[in-house]
């Protein structure tokens, strides 16, 4: 069994017309079992990276790898094996959380009785069992940031995509999902994680992937970057590599 979740290799890619990056010869591995972080400024390349790994972009050149399997040409097969954690919401406002699950659930391949107990489950571990069966479009940012954590785990994925997941949430909410992810990953789940929020990110991340104009300025361990660069945070580390110019 390839011991890597995500296999990049001389991968290229660029949007239609002229936009400001394009990927180019890029490699990255992330090992299973990784709490992986992708960081760089506004405009880095970071969600069009995410999206390249998850197969919602098609890339032009090279080979990108989930789990052993090639993404080209195996999109239903791959999209079994991770969930996605999108920044905007991605579930239906009029529904309620346990209709939300039980239509994503389904789309996932789960049958009743399996949606019926992880919804029951999730809805318990997130605090959501109360408003069940109340329309989301209702909801305050935290508790829908929490139903859309709910649906990209579903299916108990190996591998997890977070882009930035706890934007707009309170302090509870935020130590409620970063411990649920722990716990999952504990249990072997391997996260891949972008967000703005870097002492978050210094909860979460043990590997850190430095992104800027869509190349790797720095890939290792946080400990390591850490001490091979003098910080002794990711904000800090994040500055020195990237610099302090305002991007777009
Ligand atoms: N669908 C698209 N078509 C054309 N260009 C795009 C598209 N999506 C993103 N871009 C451009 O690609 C670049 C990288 O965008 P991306 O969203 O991947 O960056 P990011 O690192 O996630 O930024 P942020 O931190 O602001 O979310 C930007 O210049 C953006 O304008």
């Amino acid at each position: 069994m390839d011991p890597l979740a995500i296999k990049i290799q001389d991968m290229s890619f660029k949007y239609d017309g002229d936009t400001s990056i394009s990927y180019t010869h890029f490699n990255l591995t992330i090992a299973k079992g990784e709490r992986f972080g992708l960081f760089g400024p506004n405009g880095a390349g970071k969600t069009t990276l995410m999206n390249l790994m998850t197969g919602l972009l098609p890339f032009n050149e090279g080979s990108i790898e989930v789990l052993g399997q090639q993404i080209k040409g195996n999109h239903k097969q791959i999209s079994k094996l991770f969930g996605f954690i999108p920044q905007d919401f991605s579930f239906y406002q009029e529904l309620s959380p346990a209709e939300n699950l039980q239509f994503f659930g389904a789309w996932s391949g789960l049958n009743k009785q399996q949606i019926k107990s992880r919804t029951t489950e999730l809805l318990e571990i997130l605090g959501l069992a109360d408003v069940r069966d109340k329309p989301v479009q209702h909801f305050s940012g935290g508790m829908k940031r929490r139903v859309n954590l709910a649906i990209g785990v579903i299916h108990n994925p190996p591998i997890l995509f977070l882009d930035e997941p706890t934007v707009g949430v309170d302090v509870q909410t935020r130590h409620a999902i970063i411990n649920y992810l722990l716990e999952l990953n504990k249990n072997g789940t391997t996260l891949i994680y972008t967000s703005h929020q870097l002492s978050e990110a210094e909860d979460l991340c043990q590997k850190v992937a430095l992104i800027d104009e869509a190349k790797i300025v720095a890939h290792d361990d946080l400990s390591a970057l850490l001490l091979e660069h003098e910080q002794d945070g990711l904000e800090g580390l994040f500055l020195s590599l990237t610099g302090k110019d305002y991007r777009n």
